[in-house]
């Protein structure tokens, strides 16, 4: 038996596929339906303190090697996903769940946090600290210090597990700068990585830009992404304290890309561009297709090749 089942934040899960926060996740109709599929569990749409219904339409675009989008954070607000989860723990309890959140400051997201501390809520959070979408704001990422201090407070105010979503970084040094900061904290992992900020994707017949956002400018995913998405998942890997689990998003479209996320040290792995494409039925193909990447090389569980990339040195 060949299984793709993982532990992540101290719980299990069936399947090691699941969505990324934004894409099929937005009401109760789209999360039901990968709540209902091979997925081992879903993240929500990031909430933000209010309800939002983002950046005007179009804004999202695919593209022949995958997408371009500025959505601008639309979603429902969290009291809506908190009692859409509330009622997936009471009717499947057997599965852990995800809340995207993600506040326009300090205050904002103590007090996301504080809601979800004084719900029902028995899952992990996913803190986004990567849209780079909204107009004016800034990916707080790329912000150190921010970084540092919003951890600090976050840890202070909330002590369920809580693990970061993170914008691609592309310089060596970033990377041993941030590891440095993560490392500090009790996180449940960091997920790398979030879309490729203010891309630019042009319809050459109409000699313009093909979303209305921002002059055009959106987060870039899909297959240009894979080997950032790659190199950040295992730079953090390779970096940060082993209880610091990694969750690998970016430029996955089957089950070998899956295996390459895997084996530079994913213990899940979310899909955002091609479940937006396939739909949920996806999960059944990723998953096949990633048993048989392992059974053809004899492996029959993450862990026998998770992390263990090799060098050339
Ligand atoms: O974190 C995000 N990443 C994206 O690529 N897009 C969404 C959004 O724009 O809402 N948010």
């Amino acid at each position: 038996m060949i299984s793709t089942e993982t532990t992540l934040a101290g719980y299990h899960f069936d399947n090691c596929f699941m969505n990324a926060a934004g894409v099929y996740c937005y009401d109760a109709a789209e999360l039901n339906q990968v709540q209902a599929s091979m997925a081992g569990t879903f993240v929500t749409k990031s909430a933000t303190v209010m309800p939002r219904s983002g950046n005007p339409e179009p804004r999202y675009q695919p593209t022949r090697l995958g997408s371009i989008n500025s959505m601008g954070l639309p979603n429902e607000g969290l009291p809506y996903y908190l009692d859409y989860v509330s009622q997936q723990q009471k009717a499947v309890p057997d599965k852990t769940y995800f809340q995207s959140i993600t506040g326009f400051n300090i205050e904002e997201d103590e007090q996301l946090l504080a809601q979800i501390s004084a719900s029902d809520f028995k899952g992990v959070v996913e803190l986004n600290l990567s849209c780079p979408n909204v107009p004016g704001k800034p990916q707080t990422g790329y912000d150190f210090e921010m970084v540092e201090r919003i951890l600090t407070r976050v840890f202070t105010v909330y002590h369920g597990p809580l693990g970061v979503k993170l914008p691609p970084y592309f310089d060596i040094v970033h990377f041993d700068q941030m590891a440095a900061i993560l490392n500090q904290f009790p996180l449940a992992f960091v997920n790398s990585v979030n879309s490729i900020g203010n891309g630019l994707k042009i319809d050459v017949a109409t000699e313009r830009v093909v979303i209305k956002p921002k002059h055009g400018f959106g987060g870039i995913g899909g297959d240009y992404i894979k080997p950032t998405a790659l190199a950040n998942v295992h730079a953090f890997y390779q970096r940060l304290n082993p209880a610091i689990q990694i969750i690998g998003t970016g430029g996955i479209k089957s089950g070998q890309d899956a295996f390459e996320h895997i084996l530079c040290g994913a213990s899940m792995v979310q899909v955002g561009t091609a479940l937006q494409k396939e739909g949920p039925i996806i999960f059944e193909r990723l998953t096949r297709e990633l048993q048989t990447s392992m059974a053809q090389k004899g492996y029959t569980k993450l862990s026998d090749f998770r992390g263990k990339l090799q060098y050339l040195d």
